[in-house]
């Protein structure tokens, strides 16, 4: 569960009296998650969902993060709106840590999405990515191609007690991806981490996208190759094309892919599969057993990566 930081009753009064949001009536930790606390807050004036910031998100970044939720709103994507206190803040302090309020969205993420499912969340991502036009602020990537070496060099030495062959795979894979990492393609904010925990669904329609911690600045495509990660795998790891066919389609009519990107894909796919296994790596390995999160298998995605090391064209995706 994702609870790191308890709030008392009283340190929620004398937060909230700081906003024009009216009395608690009920306040619950939110077991999904990994990143921070989250609390689902019902107050006589509606439902909003409060974030304390735990050791993944930089305080620095938060002016990014919560000045891009407005910006969306604002264009027309149903995220999570963060509301102002009195003063106008963003976010202020609670329990020692840095907190936001946001408007709650209605919705269930999905377990087990279907190729339709798959088709709306493409369409989603299009309009996110043409929301997103016209953000002033700026984000790196910090877990682009450049930021990988880092959580490479912290993991290598231990890969092969999770997997035997583990090891050779990432280093294999990190150099030939970075030797060939795409420069140059259709760039803005991407949310880069798009996974069927961060779309909700209502009726079989997207009815809002959450989890913006990772957005940033980087290539459009590269968001697409996470989606195919996230989303077209089956639980046995078997890559389902249909899937993958019915995303990027329902993407392109929202934002039309350049000719480099559709020949980027099978390498931005492979970069968004290591990226994710680099994470999920160096969590497994250096997690604290008594900790009540349980951290996500990397093998899901060494799975993956092997797979998109044999992909030799765009069209075995679909397109
Ligand atoms: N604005 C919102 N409206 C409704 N539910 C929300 C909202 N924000 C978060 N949630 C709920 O809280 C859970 C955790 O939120 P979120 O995914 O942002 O946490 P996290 O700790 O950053 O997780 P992750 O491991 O995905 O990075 C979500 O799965 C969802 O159930
Ligand atoms: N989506 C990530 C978790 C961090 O947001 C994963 O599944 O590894």
């Amino acid at each position: 569960m994702a609870v790191y930081t308890d709030v008392s009753f009283e340190e929620l009064e004398s937060f909230l009296a700081g906003y024009d949001i009216g009395a608690p009536l009920t306040f619950k930790g939110i077991a999904e998650g990994v990143e921070n606390s989250n609390y689902f807050l019902q107050t006589t004036k509606g439902g909003f969902i409060l974030t304390l910031y735990e050791k993944r998100v930089k305080v620095e970044d938060l002016p990014f993060f919560l000045g891009l939720l407005e910006h969306l709103s604002a264009n027309g994507i149903a995220c999570p709106l963060p509301v102002r206190s009195l003063e106008g803040a963003q976010s202020s302090r609670l329990s020692g840590r840095t907190a936001a309020l946001f408007t709650f969205l209605n919705g269930l993420s999905l377990r087990k999405p279907d190729g339709a499912h798959c088709a709306a969340a493409g369409a989603a991502l299009a309009k996110l990515h043409e929301a997103g036009k016209g953000f002033a602020l700026k984000r790196k990537n910090a877990l682009s191609y450049d930021g990988w070496r880092e959580l490479v060099e912290a993991c290598l030495p231990r890969a092969d007690e999770v997997e035997q062959g583990l090891g050779e795979l990432i280093r294999t894979a990190h150099d030939e991806i970075t030797a060939n990492w795409p420069v140059g393609l259709p760039q803005g904010v991407i949310h880069a981490d798009l996974f069927p925990d961060n779309v909700l669904f209502m009726n079989g329609q997207v009815s809002g996208l959450i989890d913006f911690y990772f957005a940033c600045n980087d290539a459009y495509a590269y968001d697409l190759a996470v989606m195919l990660n996230a989303w077209c795998f089956e639980p046995d790891v078997a890559f389902n094309v249909t899937k993958s066919k019915s995303l990027i389609a329902a993407y392109c009519k929202g934002r039309e892919l350049t000719k480099e990107e559709r020949e980027a894909l099978p390498i931005l796919a492979r970069g968004a599969a290591l990226r994710f296994l680099l994470t999920r790596l160096y969590d497994w390995l250096n997690h604290d057993p008594n900790a009540l999160v349980r951290p996500k298998d990397p093998r899901e995605y060494s799975r993956r990566l092997r797979f998109h090391k044999k992909v030799r064209s765009s069209s075995e995706y679909g397109l």
